[in-house]
């Protein structure tokens, strides 16, 4: 659906430009982007156009080269951003418990309330049971849901994904978009989602940004039109499905062979 809700992350003209002593890559162009409260935004696009770096520039972890950022902070009781990275970015030396209760205790929440907000995103993440656990001791879809209990856990204002799925089997990835859709629902963070997947930004998303090649700009953003909540089986069954998925995917083959 097109967004009605305020802007909560406002992108302007923004470049990155990396430099070394072998030279310099523009990874992003002159990029605008709305992201609204609430909003569930993909970020799609050919490999190496720049959605990891216009989500690090999000996250505050990488500065622009060039236009603006701006993020609102609404509640500074709650974390502007979290981050969650494909690589399952957890401490393999801090138990499950104690890897959701680290970032709490960062934030001033005393241990035995971070203890009582950790076990409650671990069981949401189904993780009741291996709180005391070590990260290396449990699967990969495991350790991701451990990273995105962790991500959520300080109430973030907005949510930054990117490529959460993308190391898990293809059965695994379906049932934590499944979990995903679901906690989305509960708690309706603003969210930015980097994927590859079509049909996971479709299943997902409100809206998707799709991303030329490199260096980056926002070719087109689609609006999804399924209702929430979503049944996945449902929605990949329908004709919109099928008809969405085909003209993003002419989309993105213009951009990985231009003519
Ligand atoms: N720290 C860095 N130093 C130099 N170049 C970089 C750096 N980070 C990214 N790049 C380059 O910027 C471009 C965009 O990279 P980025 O990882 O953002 O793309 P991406 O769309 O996320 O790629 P993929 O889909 O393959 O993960 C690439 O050419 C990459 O090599």
């Amino acid at each position: 659906m097109p967004p009605t809700q305020p802007v909560k992350i406002a992108v302007r003209k923004l470049g990155k430009v990396f430099s070394s002593g072998a030279g310099s890559v523009r990874a992003l162009d002159e990029i605008v982007l709305d992201v609204h409260d609430g909003e569930f935004l993909c970020l799609l696009g050919p490999s190496g156009c720049g959605k990891t770096t216009l989500l690090r520039v999000m996250a505050g972890l990488e500065r622009p080269s060039s236009g603006t950022i701006d993020m609102r902070h609404d509640d500074p009781s709650r974390s502007l951003s979290a981050v969650v990275f494909q690589d399952y970015s957890v401490f393999p030396w801090k138990t499950i418990r104690e890897n959701v209760i680290f970032p709490l205790l960062q934030t001033g929440v005393r241990r035995a309330r971070a203890k009582e907000i950790a076990d409650h995103w671990l069981a949401q993440l189904d993780l009741s049971g291996f709180e005391n656990a070590y990260p290396d001791t449990v699967s990969g879809g495991m350790k991701q849901r451990v990273a995105i209990a962790r991500a959520l856990a300080v109430e973030p204002e907005t949510l930054l994904m990117d490529e959460p799925l993308a190391a898990l089997d293809a059965q695994l990835r379906l049932l934590l978009q499944e979990k995903l859709l679901d906690l989305w629902q509960a708690n309706q963070n603003t969210v930015v989602f980097v994927t590859h997947s079509i049909d996971e930004a479709l299943l997902l998303g409100d809206r998707i940004a799709v991303m030329s090649a490199r260096p980056g700009r926002i070719a087109t953003v689609i609006d999804v039109p399924f209702d929430r909540p979503r049944h996945p089986d449902e929605i990949r069954a329908s004709p919109d499905f099928a008809a969405l998925r085909d003209e993003i995917w002419h989309r993105l083959r213009r951009e990985l062979q231009p003519a």
